[in-house]
């Protein structure tokens, strides 16, 4: 595994890309990795690969000139060298990039490209005599340098592909080309020292992408980790520490959103305000810490009365709740507060200073469709006279306020 230098855990905030050293593959907990980063490489370079080969296909067929000038006894060989076998060759891998499979294959099309120029070259220094074949070795130099960069080759595949057209060269020169010891030295410290620099290159270009690529996801990841932690915190300051509905802050914000998307579209709204009967005593007789447990289920038992889109249960302060209906007339409301009622008092909670025996609840309902005449801090006003006239005739009951019979 490669160790990160200093500088290179600055730039990228302490984190390390794992490596295995020659292939640079993505290794240890960091291995899953790698098949993304094959298919966000391939998307990346996908242009340039293009451009590379067309570029290459072009470069390749305009050297037929000097065909001309150096082989005119030879161009036969030498063109269908350049338009029988390269051109075709690179149309058609060009073709191919635009097909969807094309991901599987082509690191591997790339450098039978390279290959075959390269290639195609040292076969052409076969053809010229030796005192011109010089003319034709740079253009081994072009192969590497596409091999090792243009093209996008990754690391492992340029080196192989391009010490195997070193390979070649060798083999063609010992064996063809026969060349004079001036000429093959300065043949061999070109490629070779083409080859290291290329390497090297190439090398560092695969790395730094490789750790683009992490730090990339870790921010993406850690995005997505401080957006949840938001959405829970958001949740949290919108929920009543002990009854977990919504606080007081965000009923009032939720009514207050209501009240205008209301007055904007001309629908009514409804407030419940439920106030549990007799708490105090209850409270007295049982303890604070019951009186707390008995607020958590009747909260409860009020959210799974109220199954409702835009509607908001919450507490209000103390041993009173709030439900704020979006578009609900008085009739709905009232049944949803005698659903209410009836759900407490089936929760039989024992209550020896109440009348019934039982925790129960009384409610005020008020409706309106909101208008100029008329404040949201009235239609409250309106359904807490409500729960006023509820406790007043006995508690345990749903009252209807009659500010605007909506
Ligand atoms: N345990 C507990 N009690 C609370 C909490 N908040 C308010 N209370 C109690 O709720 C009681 C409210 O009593 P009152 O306002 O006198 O009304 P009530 O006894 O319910 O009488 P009616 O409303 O007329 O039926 C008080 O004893 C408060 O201490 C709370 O968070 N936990």
């Amino acid at each position: 595994m490669t160790a990160a230098s200093p500088s290179e855990k600055a730039a990228t905030g302490g984190l390390r890309a794992q490596l295995a050293p020659f292939s640079l593959h993505f290794v240890g907990n960091q291995a899953d990795w790698e098949q993304p980063f094959r298919e966000a490489y391939f998307h990346n370079t996908l242009g340039q690969a293009r451009i590379a080969i067309g570029f290459g296909v072009f470069y390749f067929s305009l050297f037929a000139i000097l065909d001309l000038l150096v082989l005119p006894e030879r161009l036969l060989e030498a063109w269908v060298c350049r338009f029988g076998v390269f051109l075709p060759a690179g149309l058609m891998v060009l073709a191919l990039s635009f097909h969807k499979s094309f991901m599987g294959f082509y690191q591997g099309a790339l450098a039978f490209l390279v290959l075959l120029g390269g290639s195609g070259v040292i076969y052409l220094t076969t053809l010229t005599s030796q005192t011109d074949s010089y003319l034709y070795y740079a253009g081994l130099i072009l192969a590497f340098m596409f091999g090792y960069g243009f093209a996008k080759l990754r690391f492992v595949t340029a080196t192989c592909c391009c010490w195997t057209l070193v390979l070649i060269f060798e083999v063609v020169e010992f064996t063809v080309n026969h060349p004079s010891l001036k000429g093959l030295l300065s043949n061999q410290f070109f490629f070779i020292g083409a080859n290291i620099v290329g390497m090297m290159i190439c090398y560092h270009q695969e790395k730094s992408a490789r750790l683009a690529f992490l730090l990339q996801n870790q921010l993406a990841e850690q995005n997505a980790l401080l957006l949840s932690h938001n959405q829970n915190l958001a949740k949290l300051t919108n929920l009543d520490g002990l009854t977990k509905v919504a606080n007081r802050r965000h009923l009032d914000q939720f009514f207050h959103q209501a009240w205008k998307q209301c007055l904007d579209e001309r629908h009514p709204l409804a407030i419940i305000i439920c106030d549990i009967d007799v708490f105090k005593q209850y409270n007295d007789h049982y303890g604070h810490v019951a009186g707390d447990d008995c607020l958590i289920k009747v909260a409860k038992a009020l959210s799974q009365s109220v199954r409702r889109a835009n509607t908001l249960v919450g507490r209000y302060g103390g041993e009173e709740f709030a439900v704020v209906m979006a578009g609900a007339y008085t009739e709905e409301a009232q049944t949803v507060a005698e659903r209410i009622r009836q759900a407490v008092q089936q929760l039989a909670l024992p209550h020896v200073k109440s009348e019934t025996k039982v925790v129960t609840l009384s409610l005020g309902v008020a409706a309106a469709v909101p208008s100029q005449y008329l404040t949201q801090r009235e239609l409250f006003q309106c359904a807490d006279s409500a729960l006023y006239e509820a406790k007043l005739a006995g508690r345990n009951q749903v009252k209807v306020g009659q500010l605007i019979k909506a």
